[in-house]
């Protein structure tokens, strides 16, 4: 098994390149659809949340108002490492679960968002940065999303810089052209992921 981990700023790029490198083969893990479900009504996770940050976070219908947990968590860095506190190892103990059962050929690729915020480049064997500048990253979190510009300059304030991440990165994605050109720049990497899967499977010697 090859192990991938996939990460950049927000809106830099990972979904659609996890979606493209899913389209030719990869086993995709998604750490920010693992961080939804630990929160799902009914869960430990929810409870925790609610314990730590009131009943104001819950909707009427009892799930997590996540806009509000949003805006309260990305203004103060104090409520955010709380939060993670409580998200970051239920994400953790799921991730390894899906691991494990990830068959033994297979290219598993985990998007995280937080790789180098939480020092996890050493769980994988190769870790591929999507780069853009974060003018790119405001526009395309306007234009898709719709999310206002101080709402995504401070999610950003709360992730590393591109830097810190490019110097952990072993490929690195420039996502600042069109999707013709990430299709081309997935393409190269998925070559560069399968000749490397293949190199660790060689017996030694
Ligand atoms: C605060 C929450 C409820 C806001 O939910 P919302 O639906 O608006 O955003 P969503 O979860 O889809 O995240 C979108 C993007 O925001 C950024 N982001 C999310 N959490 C964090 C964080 N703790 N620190 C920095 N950036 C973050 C990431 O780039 C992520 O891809 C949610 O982001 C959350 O529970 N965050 C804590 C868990 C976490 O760290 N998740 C991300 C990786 S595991
Ligand atoms: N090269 C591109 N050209 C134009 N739009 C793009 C390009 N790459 C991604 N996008 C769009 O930009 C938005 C953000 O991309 P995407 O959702 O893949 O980012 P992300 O890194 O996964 O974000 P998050 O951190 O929030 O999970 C999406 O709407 C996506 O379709």
């Amino acid at each position: 098994m090859l192990k991938v981990g996939l990460t950049g700023g927000i809106g830099s790029g990972k979904s659609a390149v996890a979606a493209r490198l899913a389209a030719r083969g990869a086993v995709v893990v998604d750490a920010d659809r693992l961080a939804r479900e630990a929160v799902e009504p009914g869960t430990p996770g929810l409870a925790a949340v609610v314990t730590e940050f009131g009943p104001g976070v819950l909707r009427p219908d009892g799930s997590l108002d996540r806009p509000a947990l949003g805006e309260i968590v990305f203004a103060d860095p104090e409520r955010l490492a709380a939060l993670n506190a409580i998200v970051h190892p239920l994400v953790g103990e799921r991730s390894r679960e899906l691991m494990e059962a990830a068959p033994p050929d297979a290219i598993v690729v985990y998007d995280v968002p937080l790789l180098v915020e939480n020092d996890l480049a050493g769980l994988y064997d190769l870790v591929v940065v999507v780069d853009v500048p974060v003018e790119v990253q405001l526009r395309r979190l306007a234009d898709d999303r719709g999310m206002g510009e101080e709402q995504a300059r401070a999610r950003i304030a709360a992730q590393a810089g591109r830097e810190r991440r490019r110097a952990v990165a072993d490929l690195v994605i420039d996502n600042s052209g069109g999707l013709d050109e990430l299709d081309e720049r997935v393409a190269a990497v998925w070559e560069r992921l399968v000749e490397r899967a293949g190199a660790g499977a060689r017996p030694a010697g």
